[in-house]
């Protein structure tokens, strides 16, 4: 047993896996200790302590007591961890094992703590690994499928990249592996067979090299072929009803949730829209919605924060050119069947700080609104924090509304125009402007295609 791991041998029979859900003084000062070594102290106050606040995250430590005495500071000495993290109903994230150098071969030591991991998540049987992989990866891709994930076609957001989730029952996860079997002292000890560690090495190596980006370097323009999935990313959102679960089957999707197009106005245009935005602060009225069956617009301010204005002046008209002429690309983009154009109704609207839209649709199916139309725009550099523009696909069931598990997240960035079906669930996350000043905040104008 201990000959095919010879070399760790002596280390792993020193090593236990100790589990943590809220951590003691000493154990936070082992695990700064250990971060540290890493070269990547942030990792601690940046990822894993909130987390761990937030509640259902566990960390999997891999440990080595000091010989004498056992106890007090330093008496831990962690060599390996590994964070879960429930992101929605029986839905996890797993962090990628950091290890201090010296144990980057021990496939031992991280065979035992995914195992621990996920013998943990899977006592609810319809638990879920997942990832989040950028389009276009290999390495990520090949591997994570080769280990019995699927990609699905929940799309994620940044400014980086775009990023897909991949994700896999824990259950099979653990037998890919070929750890269901073994216990985790022999399967550091060395007892799998040559075929399981291969296939282990392959994949935590993977997930460690093409996570490496987002977590040991502090620039967010790189991006990494795995991020790790949060909560507040697509699958939670704030006053609305969990529709990504993420578990419903999608099969080949007509089209894409929401369509971006960069560079939608010219330089010129942008400085003076922005410039007529700006001149007209004192237009802006609180930004109201129109409540089932209730005709008259109103201000509620649990749904909607934020200011609006009517009057775009001269770009009133541009902006309709301009969506007339992009309309043919994005209704065969978005695979949306063809309709005789009706009116196009803009409104700017103003978020600052605190403000938000919580989920709502455009249309509930009695007007005639056919696409919603968001164009982005704001000082630049920008001056705000958040105001994501999450957006979650509704199919039409026999006359019926019904969610399914595909969304996108837009960050905002200016000139972009997004367009997407108007009954889809939408939202603004909440904005954040540290200098208050209406000049900073996010400006959008929202369009609405009707039909005739
Ligand atoms: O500002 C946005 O990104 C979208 C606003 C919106 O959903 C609306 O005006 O109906
Ligand atoms: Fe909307």
């Amino acid at each position: 047993m201990t000959e095919t791991n010879g070399f760790y041998a002596g280390r792993n029979a020193a090593t236990r896996i100790e589990i943590f859900d809220e951590l003691s003084p000493l154990a936070e000062a082992a695990l700064r200790s250990f971060f540290r070594r890493l070269g990547a102290p942030h990792v601690m106050d940046e990822v894993v302590l909130p987390l761990l606040s937030e509640g259902d995250s566990q960390l999997f430590a891999a440990v080595r007591d000091r010989p004498w005495p056992p106890w007090g500071l330093g008496a831990r000495n962690v060599v390996g961890l590994l964070q879960t993290h429930l992101v929605a109903d029986a839905c996890w994230g797993l962090s990628t094992i950091y290890l201090v150098d010296e144990e980057l071969g021990n496939i031992g030591l991280q065979s035992a703590l995914i195992k621990e991991a996920l013998e943990f998540i899977s006592t609810d049987p319809n638990a879920e690994i997942h990832y989040l992989v950028a389009e276009g990866s290999m390495m990520a891709d090949h591997v994570l499928r080769e280990t019995g994930f699927e990609a699905t076609q929940d799309v994620f957001l940044t400014e980086a990249a775009r990023y897909f989730t991949y994700r896999t029952p824990a259950r099979r996860l653990l037998e890919r592996l070929g750890l269901s079997e073994t216990d985790t002292v022999d399967v550091m000890a060395g007892a799998l067979d040559r075929a399981a560690y291969a296939r282990g090495a392959v994949f935590h190596h993977t997930v460690q090299a093409a996570s490496r980006a987002d977590w040991m370097i502090d620039r967010p323009e790189v991006a990494a072929e795995i991020t790790r999935l949060v909560r507040g990313g697509h699958y939670s959102k704030p006053g609305g009803v969990p529709t990504g679960t993420g578990r419903i089957e999608v099969i080949d999707p007509a089209g894409e949730v929401a369509l971006v197009l960069r560079e939608f106005l010219t330089r010129d245009e942008q400085a003076q829209l922005l410039e007529h935005v700006l001149k007209n602060v004192h237009g802006f009225t609180p930004g109201t919605i129109i409540e089932p069956g209730s005709p008259t617009p109103l201000v509620n301010e649990r749904v909607r924060r934020g200011r609006t204005l009517d009057d775009l002046g001269r770009f009133e008209s541009l902006f309709k050119e301009r969506i007339k002429q992009q309309l043919e690309e994005v209704m065969a983009r978005l695979g949306h069947p063809a309709f005789p154009l009706g009116e196009i109704e803009l409104q700017v609207t103003a978020s600052n700080d605190g403000d938000y839209f919580r989920m709502h649709r455009d249309t509930d199916g009695s007007d005639t609104r056919e696409l919603t139309f968001v164009y982005l725009f704001s000082r630049e550099p920008r001056k705000f924090a958040g105001g994501e523009l999450r957006v979650f696909e509704t199919d039409v069931v026999e006359g019926r509304m019904v969610p399914t598990d595909r969304s996108q997240t837009i960050m905002p960035r200016a000139n972009l125009a997004v367009y997407f079906p108007a009954r889809h669930e939408h939202e603004v996350l909440p904005v954040r402007v540290p200098s208050k000043q209406f000049d900073d905040s996010r400006f959008s104008i929202t369009g609405w295609i009707h039909r005739r």
